[in-house]
């Protein structure tokens, strides 16, 4: 797990909901959480400015607005409970984690609204003025920007007085369901019938009167909620959303009486010119709340020079309200804002198949359900259960303690890993994803004459690739629910005819194996049980002493691994070798695999088993 220490000075307040008393006790400012019980939203002001006077460039949690229903992180409600004086019961407490409102933030930005056929185009003009803010588009869409071709055909025909007459008798025919030229009117199914035909989806729900006749009644108060529930979503959804909020110097935009026609048409029908479809180009965070002779030279360029009258007619400044939701913010960001001062923020995570697998230290434990909530929410939908490790691998089985800490509770998974499939349950098998490129290195040293004997199989990683390759796998493990995902796992991979599983203890299915004729075949023997496979190494002392010692007789390849924390790794597993097989002279190829702990190595050692060993007489 990757982990650095965050700096932001504002987080010195913020405490999580279950921190301990101690903690708690440590602390003059309420928390910034409040449970949804507990959290009462400011009826006060309509705004909190939270931005200060040298914050960084670029989108923060310290910069913009919040509206009213939102309580910032640095400033809770005066009149909220906090959770050190709220009697919450220590279980309820464990559920409590933080609004998401919280981190909602809202931008003042300035945008140029430019015909759609040109932004792409200007876009590239201005490209260092625009806002450039990662994971926000510089081109930005708002409600009813796209206008139907037939409509603005109509609409664009002249911008004299006479011609808005024609306009607005040409509208007037069109929303009475009139047809075009005969003015005859047509019948209520005639007329939806027509719309129907020639309004696309966009321009179908700018007229209101036939959304409505085309949906059906349902019960209002059901509507309602179901409306909330999706509004809620929709907001959880969403990362961000652009407003106009102020037009040519007036909120909304300065529209004549009797010249709207927004409230039939929407907003793209504003003021005395119609805009045709049109983007925002959103401009740099500096720009914000800047007169036209404020902007630099090039952006006024653009807003005097329009390529055409059409562009002449909708190039505009407008002010916009960028609001950006928690689903914005990167994890890090999340967990720099939620966990107090000077902690380090735990930024990476192993994967197996959907299981997100923390390691937390002793410091994040207090805050392990939080921590585990932002890993889910930021990871959906690959990521559905997260875990963390509570105790270091131990057993025979080499399984992992694991608690389930946010999202759906199997740990039955599967795993893709070198184009193969392997289903796995972390509660009773053994996994690690991290080996997967050292498995395909020992699989690529194979031939497909090879006959592969996998000691400590597992679920099959090894002897599953191998079986691609080789003549035939033996494989083994004494967890017999590794070895029923094991035999799962062939036939998922369309191997089973390939692999023989056993299910025994280490050293007897060697011994069981090299006593029959099957050990003639055998080239390769894997013994993947870091931990103590060096000690299973006697069990080939004298296997071969009641056989021919012929020159036809191969004595197969042993891969074996191993953990050392000594200085020097390499002479220490040799030595654990030798003591093993009680032979001095082992020709051993020994690579580091990788640094599993500081100072701790996992290796693996290649050798050809010694005939002075295989054919030994004393034990
Ligand atoms: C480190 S895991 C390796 C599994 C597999 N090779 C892999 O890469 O995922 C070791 C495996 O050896 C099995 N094991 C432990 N002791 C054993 C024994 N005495 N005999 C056979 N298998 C054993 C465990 O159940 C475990 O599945």
């Amino acid at each position: 797990m990757l982990l650095r220490p965050h700096s932001l000075s504002y987080r010195r307040f913020l405490l999580p909901p279950y921190a301990s008393p101690e903690l708690l006790s440590q602390t003059a400012t309420p928390s910034l959480f409040c449970s949804s019980a507990t959290a009462v939203s400011t009826a006060a002001a309509t705004a909190i400015q939270t931005s200060g006077s040298n914050i960084s460039y670029g989108p923060s949690l310290r910069k913009g607005t919040l509206s009213s229903q939102t309580t910032h992180p640095l400033n809770p409600p005066s009149n909220s409970t906090s959770l050190r004086d709220s009697q919450i019961h220590p279980e309820e407490r464990e559920e409590i984690l933080f609004k998401e409102d919280q981190f909602t933030r809202a931008y003042k930005i300035a945008a140029l609204r430019v015909p759609s056929e040109h932004c792409y185009a200007l876009e590239s003009r201005l490209r260092g003025h625009l806002l450039n803010w990662p994971r926000i588009r510089n081109v930005a869409r708002v409600p009813g920007d796209e206008v139907d071709e037939e409509v603005q055909n109509i609409l664009t025909i002249k911008n004299s007085v006479n011609d808005e007459a024609e306009i607005l008798k040409a509208l007037c025919r069109r929303i009475d369901g009139k047809a075009e030229g005969d003015g005859e009117e047509l019948s209520p199914v005639l007329y939806r019938d027509k719309l129907v035909k020639e309004f696309n989806a966009r321009g179908f729900v700018s007229f209101r009167n036939l959304a409505r006749i085309s949906r059906p009644k349902r019960k209002k108060k059901k509507m309602d909620e179901i409306e909330q529930k999706g509004e809620m979503s929709r907001k959880r959804r969403q990362r961000m959303v652009v407003e106009v909020v102020e037009v040519g110097g007036c909120e909304g935009g300065c529209v004549e009486e009797g010249e709207d026609f927004c409230g039939l048409l929407g907003d793209k029908f504003r003021g005395r010119k119609w805009r045709g479809s049109t983007r925002l180009l959103l401009l740099d965070e500096r720009y914000a709340e800047k007169e036209v002779d404020e902007l630099p030279e090039a952006v006024k360029a653009v807003l005097r020079g329009g390529t055409s009258e059409a562009a002449m007619l909708t190039l505009e400044l407008v002010s916009c309200l960028l609001t950006l939701y928690y689903d914005y913010w990167p994890m890090n960001e999340v967990l720099e804002a939620l966990l107090p001062m000077g902690m380090i923020i735990p930024s990476a995570f192993e994967t197996v198949g959907h299981i997100a697998h923390l390691n937390l230290s002793n410091e994040h434990l207090p805050y392990k359900k939080l921590i585990a909530k932002v890993v889910l929410d930021k990871n959906k939908p690959k990521i559905r259960t997260v875990v963390n490790k509570i105790d270091a691998i131990t057993g025979d089985y080499r399984t992992m303690q694991l608690e389930v800490l946010a999202g759906n509770h199997s740990l039955v998974t599967m795993v893709v890993e070198n184009g193969l499939r392997f289903h796995v349950d972390l509660a009773t098998v053994y996994w690690n994803s991290r080996l997967a490129t050292e498995r395909q290195r020992l699989v690529s040293c194979f031939t497909q004459d090879d006959v592969v004997c996998d000691v400590f199989s597992g679920v099959g990683p090894i002897a599953i690739a191998a079986a691609k390759k080789v003549k035939h796998v033996y494989a083994n493990d004494l967890n017999p629910y590794a070895v029923d995902y094991l035999q799962r796992n062939c036939v998922l991979n369309k191997v089973e005819r390939k692999i023989e599983v056993f299910n025994m203890d280490g050293r007897r299915f060697i011994d069981a194996m090299f006593s029959t004729e099957k050990g003639r075949s055998i080239t390769q023997v894997v013994m993947n049980l870091p931990n103590d496979a060096a000690e299973y190494l006697d069990a080939f002392r004298g296997l071969f002493r009641n056989k021919p010692n012929d020159k036809a007789c191969t004595l197969p390849a042993i891969h074996v691994y191993g953990f050392s924390k000594a200085e020097d790794p390499e002479f220490d597993f040799h030595e654990r070798i030798r003591i093993a097989l009680l032979e001095a002279a082992v020709a051993v190829d020994i690579r580091r695999v990788r640094l599993v702990a500081p100072g701790k190595w996992m290796l693996c050692a290649s050798f050809a088993l010694p005939k002075s060993v295989a054919f030994a007489r004393s034990l």
